[in-house]
């Protein structure tokens, strides 16, 4: 009987508990009903294969463990596409070079419908940065294309510099550091200066403020918060207030400027000059840094880690930094004391983005082994066919970038990191997604090299260094950690497998 006792008890707690608790749990249950049975349903001929299992237990693994449920999913059903439900919406997975094409081009497929529901990576405010109209959203994206003309992004040289040195030159003269906690942090300062207002990148204690924000933020993004956003998990509580901590800040920042009178050299003051209305402003601010300095930072990351590893591709980084040095701003033989960061300022715009060809091809490698995105749309309509198989409107489409970013047959042993592979003979359409594709293609993929071009640049003169592991043992390519592509935000691989050892070179920062 210790059933029926059990379930007395649980009857009457349920009596007992209040309206809220006992909707939140009625509604629990029939989700989990719903999504019992829903994996029993039959498939049509032209569907996609579904998953087999209970479609409850497809959720967590495919926030937590994407990669290696995406894989399963394609193993376990032998198809290029397959289907699984995530609560009440069919998400559709597909996968090889026909497919890819058709995902990227399919005119009904929306990023934006895509990634709210799927993702949960940037915080939503409703009108703000998410359910925006399509006017609102491509006055961000043409804001942001701002940012980026030659003068201003020109400008932004020496600032991002400045800022690197900064944060630099905090650091002692020899040490070891985590690249995935110390690179990321100087990446987030430089994206905050490059989006957002002088007052609030000024402020170093408050940029620590909002990087903690957005990572309270990340961490409240759990399969809960993301598909039931309604029900009032503690973890949906902590992503509130960290995008209302976010909010206020940025507000305050607009408040201040705008009651000050006083216009500054800022993105912020681009923003306000444009006559851009508020929420403009701050969904500008609010979605784009997050996008910006999770990406460049986790790119950074790990460019400093391969770098550590692979010491041949490092020199050549060094090289072709300091050739550009000698061209550009050689050093007065007289006084020899102009600061790295100074005189790396004097590098043109043009000359960082046409005469790097190596930092080029470490960016571009980098981000084929180490950039776990899945590419996440809706199919706004009309139905339509990938691989054969029926796409209907409203469904969700994910298109995985390990499907060609990692496929043996594109790039061999394709876990190496190789900045000189071969890349002008692939037959494969396609072949490299990095930046996005057609009408999706990263919008802010000049600033992103920048920032990436600068730090890196900046770093690699200032200090020499290596990798080792927590005991202080030299790791070499072969031995560095792999990229975790389960970990959708950073791919950062199991904490202090890795560190960066470094010694200040004879150069002053
Ligand atoms: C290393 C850094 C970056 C990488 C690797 C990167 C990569 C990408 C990729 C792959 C896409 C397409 C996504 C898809 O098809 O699903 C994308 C889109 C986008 N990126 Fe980036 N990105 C980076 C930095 C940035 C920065 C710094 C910004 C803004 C300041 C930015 C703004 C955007 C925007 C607005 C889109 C959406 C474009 C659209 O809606 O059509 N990205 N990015």
């Amino acid at each position: 009987m210790p059933y029926v006792a059990g379930l007395h008890a649980a009857a009457s707690a349920f009596l007992s508990a209040g309206f809220a608790a006992q909707f939140t749990i009625a509604l629990v249950i029939c989700l989990v009903i719903l999504l019992a049975t829903s994996s029993l349903q039959e498939d049509a001929d032209d569907a996609p294969t579904s998953l087999p299992g209970l479609a409850l237990l497809h959720i967590f693994p495919f926030f937590r463990r994407r990669h290696q449920f995406l894989n399963w999913g394609f193993s376990v059903t032998g198809q290029n596409a397959f289907q699984f439900q995530l609560m009440s919406n069919t998400v559709i997975v597909v996968s090889g070079a026909s497919a890819r094409r058709a995902f990227f081009y399919a005119k009904g497929f929306d990023l934006t419908e895509g990634f709210k529901i799927l993702s949960g990576a940037i915080p939503m405010v409703r009108g703000v940065t998410s359910g925006l109209q399509t006017k609102r959203i491509s006055t961000i994206h043409k804001r942001l294309t701002a940012v980026q003309k030659n003068a201003s992004l020109s400008e932004l040289i020496p600032a991002i510099l400045e800022d690197s040195r900064r944060i630099l030159e905090s650091y002692s003269t020899s040490g070891t550091f985590d690249p995935f906690e110390k690179v990321y942090e100087l990446l987030f300062q430089t994206t905050v200066r490059s989006l957002s207002s002088s007052e609030i990148a000024d402020d170093a204690a408050l940029v620590l403020r909002l990087k903690k924000l957005y990572d309270r933020l990340d961490a409240g993004t759990t399969p809960a918060s993301v598909l039931a956003p309604w029900l009032p998990t503690p973890a949906m509580i902590k992503k509130l207030w960290a995008t209302k901590g976010i909010y206020d800040i940025i507000v305050r920042a607009i408040d201040a400027r705008e009651r000050s009178g006083v216009p500054q050299n800022d993105t912020l003051q681009m923003l306000i000059d444009s006559g851009d209305d508020r929420l403009t402003v701050v969904g500008f601010i609010m979605g784009l840094l997050i996008a910006g300095a999770r990406a460049t930072g986790t790119t950074a990351s790990w460019m400093i880690t391969f770098l550590g590893g692979h010491a041949e591709w490092r020199y050549k980084a060094k090289a072709e930094v300091a050739a550009l040095l000698a061209a550009h701003s050689p050093l007065d033989p007289a006084t020899k004391s102009t600061s790295l960061s100074a005189r790396l300022a004097e590098i043109p715009l043009e000359s960082w983005e046409a005469e790097t060809p190596v930092l080029d091809a470490i960016i571009r490698e980098t981000l084929r082994v180490a950039q776990p995105h899945t590419a996440m749309r809706r199919n706004l309509g009309p139905d339509t066919y990938i691989n054969e198989k029926l796409i209907p409107t409203g469904a969700y489409v994910v298109y995985p970038f390990s499907d060609v970013h990692l496929d043996p047959e594109i790039y061999p042993d394709p876990w190496r990191f190789d900045p000189g592979r071969e890349t002008s003979k692939f037959p494969v359409d396609l072949a490299y997604v990095g930046w996005g594709v057609g009408k999706t293609t990263c919008l802010g993929t000049r600033l992103a090299k920048v920032e990436l071009k600068l730090t890196t640049a900046l770093f690699l003169l200032a200090f020499d260094h290596t990798l080792v592991d927590t005991a202080g043992a030299v790791l070499d390519a072969a031995a560095l950690p792999r990229p975790n592509w389960d970990d959708i935000f950073m791919c950062r691989p199991a904490p202090a497998t890795c560190l960066v050892a470094y010694r200040r070179t004879a150069l002053a920062l």
